[in-house]
């Protein structure tokens, strides 16, 4: 199980004001929908809270020690991040891509095992993707791509998930089949946390939400506090209509 704290931090996006510090704490079994129009900073945020990028102030804890002061392979041990965009420069195939979820557990120079690759290729097969396992990254569609992504992440099994946009690119029912793979890992301990631009996934999927505004400010809370049309047609500049379907509320821009 992994938590994360988040104290007094100000990302870093160059030319913007300090906005608002965040305080707030990713636990186990919590899925937080990070929401925001273009450029408010929401990549910004889970690179920063990967450890990929410095803040401009404040600090990140994972499991109760500073992140900066942490080894890579310890905190991609606990800690996976599916990015938005990825540069597949080498010529890999799936299975090998899939496989480098692994390498926090290897030593240097060392091969992965029989239960890397079972572990690997299981993930494969919950992303739908196992049936491409000997093609080059380079030969697959976008949502093939994404999936693949996501079983990489699968693979290295972090007890706290980062995911930019994890639906991008994917049809509507692998969206679901990925948010209820993301929903399972929090059922099992693990932690959430994922950019999202569909307000509908965010309010059926995430019990927690962070709205990022582009002046830096920010609003933090239970879903149910969050998901308020009028500060969500502010966050957006954007008129909703709403309903709600299934239990859930349902989001729909209007002109
Ligand atoms: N290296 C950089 N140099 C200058 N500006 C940058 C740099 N990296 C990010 N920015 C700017 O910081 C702002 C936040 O970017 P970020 O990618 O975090 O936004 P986002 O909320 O994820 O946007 P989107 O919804 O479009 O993915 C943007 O205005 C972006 O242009």
């Amino acid at each position: 199980m992994s938590r994360l704290d988040i104290r007094e931090l100000v990302i870093d996006v160059p030319g913007r004001g300090d906005g608002s510090a965040l305080n707030l704490r990713v636990e186990p079994g919590q899925v937080w929908g990070v929401l925001g129009p273009n450029g408010a900073g929401k990549t910004t945020l889970l690179h920063t809270l990967a450890g990929l990028r410095p803040a401009r102030r404040g600090d990140v804890w994972l499991n109760d020690r500073p992140l900066a002061t942490m080894r890579r392979r310890h905190i991609a041990r606990a800690l996976g991040l599916v990015f938005q965009d990825r540069q597949d420069g080498f010529p890999a195939t799936v299975r090998e891509t899939a496989l480098i979820g692994r390498h926090p557990y290897l030593s240097p120079w060392q091969m992965e095992g029989g239960d890397d690759l079972r572990q690997a290729e299981a993930a494969l097969e919950r992303l739908d993707v196992a049936h491409l396992a000997d093609r080059l990254v380079s030969t697959l569609s976008g949502g093939e791509r994404q999936r693949l992504a996501i079983a990489t992440v699968l693979t290295q099994a972090p007890a706290l998930w980062l995911a930019d946009e994890p639906t991008n690119h994917l049809d509507l029912h692998h969206q679901t089949a990925v948010m209820e793979l993301l929903a399972e890992q929090a059922a099992a301990g693990r932690a959430v946390m994922m950019c999202l631009h569909d307000l509908n996934l965010a309010a059926r999927w995430c019990d927690h939400l962070l709205l990022l505004y582009p002046d830096g400010k920010a609003r933090w809370g239970p879903r149910e506090k969050m998901l308020v049309p009028s500060s969500l047609e502010r966050l957006y500049g954007q008129r909703l209509a709403t309903a709600e379907i299934d239990g859930a509320p349902v989001f729909v821009p209007v002109r």
